[in-house]
C-alpha cells in the first residue's frame, strides 16, 4: 500500500471494490422495472473510477447501491474482502459527496466537518487533528470559524469533501458533486479532487453526465447505456477504441461520425470517423457543405454525404470551405472504426 507522508492521520487500509452481476429492479412482480441489467466491475484499491452516461442510464442507482441507499435486487457488491449487500450504509466504511452539499447552516465550517465524528463518538482531540489535517489539504484552514453562508459555492463544496475525508473511509462516492458550480469553479474543483486523490489515494467512484469530467478525472471510465455497462476502460481506450456506437457518440465533442450509407460501407456495417480525422482531399467523398463554425484556430464543417450528416474539424485557413460549397473529404485510413449495425458493437 502507498504510504502517505503528508497526512498519516487520514489514511488507513483502503479497499478494492467489486461489483458482480449487479441487478436493480424497482417494484415487484409483473410491474417491476429493471434499470440495471447485470453490471460487473473489479475496481482496484486506490483507483479513481468515473461512471458516465446520459440522464436516466442508472449511474446514481449504481452508486446508491454501493452506498447502501438502495437495495441490490441480485448480484453482489464487495468492499475490500466484505460482501456488503446486507450491511447498513453506516457499516460500509464509505463516505459520499453529493451535488447539493447540505451543510448545516447554523454550524461553523469546523463543526460541519466534525459533526459526523462527534456522532460516532470519536474523542475530541482526535476530531481536532483530523479536521485540521483535512482543512489543510483543502486549504480551508482560514475559514474554519465561518458559517456556510459566508462561503463561496466552491468553498462549500470543499467543506463537503472535508466532511467526507475526516471519516477516513475505505471508499469515496461522489454523486455529480460539481454540477452546481459554474464552469470556472468546476475546472478548479476538478483539479482539487485530482490533488486530493493523489494525496490520499482513496478508492473513488465518481458519477457524472459530463464527458469532459470523466475524461479528465478518471483512471478508468465506466460508460453506462440504459442500465448496461457498455465499456469499462481507460480514457484513452474509450476514446480511441470505443466498444459500441453508443460510446463512440457519447464520448467526444463533436461526436464521432457514424456512417451507414457512405461509399465503401457494406450493408450491416457502420463506419465511425472522428471529425478531426477527416481532411480535404481531392480523391475523397463528395460532401455538400451546409454550415461552418469558426472555433478560433479551427473550424467545424457540417455537411452531407447523400442523406447522412458528416462533421469535419479542420484547421484549413487559406481556403476554408463555406456553406453551399461542394468539397471532397477523406478519412485517415488508420483512424477508421467499424461497428456491427445490428448490435452496435465494435467489429474491428
Ligand atoms: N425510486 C425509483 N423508483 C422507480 N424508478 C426509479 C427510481 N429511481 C430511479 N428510477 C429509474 O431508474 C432509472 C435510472 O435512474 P438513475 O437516477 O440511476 O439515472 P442517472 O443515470 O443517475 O440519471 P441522472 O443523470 O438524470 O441523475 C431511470 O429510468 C429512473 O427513472
Amino acid at each position: 500500500m502507498r504510504s502517505n507522508l503528508l497526512c498519516p492521520q487520514l489514511t488507513k487500509t483502503m479497499a478494492a471494490l467489486s461489483l458482480r452481476n449487479v441487478i436493480k429492479r424497482y417494484g415487484h412482480g409483473p410491474k417491476a422495472n429493471q434499470v440495471i441489467h447485470g453490471v460487473s466491475a473489479e475496481i482496484a484499491d486506490h483507483e479513481f473510477i468515473v461512471i458516465v452516461g446520459p440522464s436516466g442510464c442508472g449511474k446514481s442507482t449504481l452508486l446508491r447501491m454501493v452506498a447502501g441507499l438502495e437495495e441490490i435486487s441480485a448480484g453482489e457488491i464487495s468492499i475490500g474482502k466484505r460482501v456488503v449487500n446486507n450491511l447498513e450504509p453506516s457499516e460500509r466504511d464509505i463516505a459520499m459527496v453529493f451535488q447539493n452539499y447540505a451543510l448545516y447552516p447554523h454550524m461553523s465550517v469546523f463543526k460541519n466537518m466534525a459533526y459526523g465524528l462527534k456522532i460516532a463518538k470519536v474523542p475530541v482531540p482526535e476530531i481536532k487533528v483530523r479536521v485540521d489535517k483535512a482543512a489543510k489539504i483543502l486549504e480551508l484552514g482560514h475559514l474554519l470559524e465561518r458559517k456556510p453562508r459566508e462561503l463561496s459555492g466552491g468553498q462549500r463544496q470543499r467543506v463537503a469533501m472535508g466532511r467526507a475525508i475526516v471519516r477516513q473511509p475505505q471508499v469515496f462516492l461522489f454523486d455529480e458533486p460539481l454540477s452546481n458550480l459554474d464552469a470556472k469553479l468546476r475546472a478548479q474543483t476538478r483539479i482539487e479532487i485530482q490533488k486530493l486523490h493523489r494525496e490520499l489515494g482513496i478508492t473513488s467512484l465518481f458519477v457524472t453526465h459530463d464527458q469532459v469530467e470523466a475524461m479528465t478525472l478518471a483512471q478508468r471510465i465506466i460508460v453506462m447505456n440504459a442500465g448496461v455497462m457498455d465499456q469499462f476502460a481507460t480514457p484513452e481506450e474509450v476514446y480511441n477504441r470505443p466498444a459500441t456506437t453508443f460510446v463512440a457518440s457519447f464520448i467526444g465533442s463533436p461526436p464521432m461520425n457514424l456512417l451507414q450509407h457512405a461509399p465503401g460501407v457494406r450493408p450491416g456495417q457502420i463506419l465511425g470517423i472522428r471529425p478531426e480525422h477527416l481532411t480535404l482531399d481531392e480523391s475523397g467523398w463528395s460532401v455538400q457543405v451546409e454550415s461552418v463554425e469558426l472555433l478560433g484556430a479551427e473550424r467545424l464543417v457540417y455537411g452531407r454525404i447523400g442523406d447522412e450528416q458528416i462533421i469535419m474539424r479542420t484547421d484549413e485557413s487559406d481556403h476554408p470551405p463555406v456553406a453551399g460549397d461542394t468539397v471532397r473529404i477523406a478519412a485517415r485510413e488508420d483512424k477508421l472504426h467499424w461497428f456491427d449495425a445490428g448490435s452496435g458493437k465494435r467489429a474491428d
